[in-house]
This record gives structure tokens, C-alpha cells and sequence, in this order.
């Protein structure tokens, strides 16, 4: 592998768990941009919402992926609405392989049953996310891999196979 791998898609598609096979199978560092920004700042996302709003949450978003630019090698987990920006589109595609983790509002919901952390879900229903977001995921892969029906692992190799 030559290059940076960024997985992309809702929340409870799979990116983390995901992400952490292929980097164990890769041998290369894992990160993922929501766990950086809460380290960062010592606070949870939903926390971050809370006290400084989504506006502020995006600009901590993009201000992380750029430090991706001087790193090699790596598996990155993005947050599920990195592709909001332009900014952002524009650095996942020219600075890396960029894979959407796509699942079905279904699977979503279960995925995420009892998950209470999720600030955006209080105003907006899964479906209008995947609506509003489907195509920027679409037009800034490279591919995609459909996760509803397979294990991690598998979804894994089927993304390896297609690196
Ligand atoms: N292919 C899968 N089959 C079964 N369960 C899965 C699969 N992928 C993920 N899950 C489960 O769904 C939940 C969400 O997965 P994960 O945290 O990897 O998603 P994510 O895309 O990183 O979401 P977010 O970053 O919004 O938390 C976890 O409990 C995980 O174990
Ligand atoms: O879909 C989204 O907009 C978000 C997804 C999470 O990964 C977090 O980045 C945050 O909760 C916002
Ligand atoms: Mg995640």
C-alpha cells in the first residue's frame, strides 16, 4: 500500500471497526478524526456541540484533516459529515484512497440502537442525513463497499481486494 486510506459514510457505517482491521492487516497507524478532535480538546463531540455548536465542531474537523497532508502511510476514520465541506472533498480525493462505507437506514438504526451521543440525530432523522449527504459521499469516493450484510472482516478484504 502506497498510500493514505480514508473511509467515509454515516455514522454506524462501520468506519472505525472497520478502519482498525485494515490498519492491524496493513501494519500501518490507525486514527480516527472525531477521537482526535475529543482528545484534543479534552471534551466528547457531544459536548462540543453542546457548548460550541456545529459551526465551531466543523471548523475543528477541518483544521485535523489537514494534518493529514505531511503524514504517510495510515488508515484515517472520518467523522460522517467531513464531506459538508468542499475544502474537505477536495483533500480526501487528491490526498489519498478514499472509500465509502455505505449502509441503509435500517441498518443505521440498529447499528446505533440506545447510542444517545449522536447530536445531530436530535434534529434530523437518518433517512434526510443519507439524503442530504449521499451524493458528496458518492463523488468523493474513489469506491464504495455496501455494509449491511457482512462481517467486518469481510468488508476488510473486499476493500483490500479493490485498493
Ligand atoms: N459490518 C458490521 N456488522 C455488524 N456490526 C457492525 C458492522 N460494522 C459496524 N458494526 C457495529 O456498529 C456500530 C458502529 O460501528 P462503527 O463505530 O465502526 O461505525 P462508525 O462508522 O465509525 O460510526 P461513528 O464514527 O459515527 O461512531 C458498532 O457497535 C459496531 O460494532
Ligand atoms: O454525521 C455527522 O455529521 C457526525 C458524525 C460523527 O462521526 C461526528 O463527527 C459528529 O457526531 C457529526
Ligand atoms: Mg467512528
Amino acid at each position: 500500500m502506497k498510500e493514505k486510506i480514508f473511509l467515509i459514510g454515516m455514522m454506524g457505517a462501520g468506519k472505525t471497526s472497520v478502519g482498525k482491521w485494515l490498519s492491524r492487516e496493513l501494519n500501518v497507524p490507525f486514527f480516527d478524526t472525531d477521537a482526535m478532535i475529543e482528545t484534543q480538546l479534552g471534551m466528547s463531540i457531544a459536548e462540543i456541540f453542546n457548548k460550541w455548536g456545529e459551526v465551531y465542531f466543523r471548523k475543528l474537523e477541518r483544521e485535523i484533516l489537514q494534518t493529514f497532508r505531511d503524514k504517510t502511510k495510515c488508515v484515517v476514520s472520518t467523522g460522517g459529515g467531513i464531506v459538508l465541506a468542499e475544502e474537505n472533498r477536495q483533500f480526501l480525493r487528491s490526498n489519498g484512497r478514499v472509500v465509502f462505507l455505505q449502509a441503509g437506514s435500517e441498518t443505521i438504526s440498529k447499528r446505533l440502537q440506545g447510542d444517545d451521543t449522536r447530536p445531530l440525530l436530535k434534529e434530523l432523522s437518518i433517512e434526510t442525513l443519507i439524503e442530504q449527504r449521499k451524493k458528496l459521499y458518492e463523488t468523493t469516493a474513489h469506491f464504495n463497499i455496501l455494509t449491511d450484510a457482512d462481517s467486518i472482516s469481510e468488508i476488510g478484504r473486499r476493500i483490500l481486494t479493490k485498493l
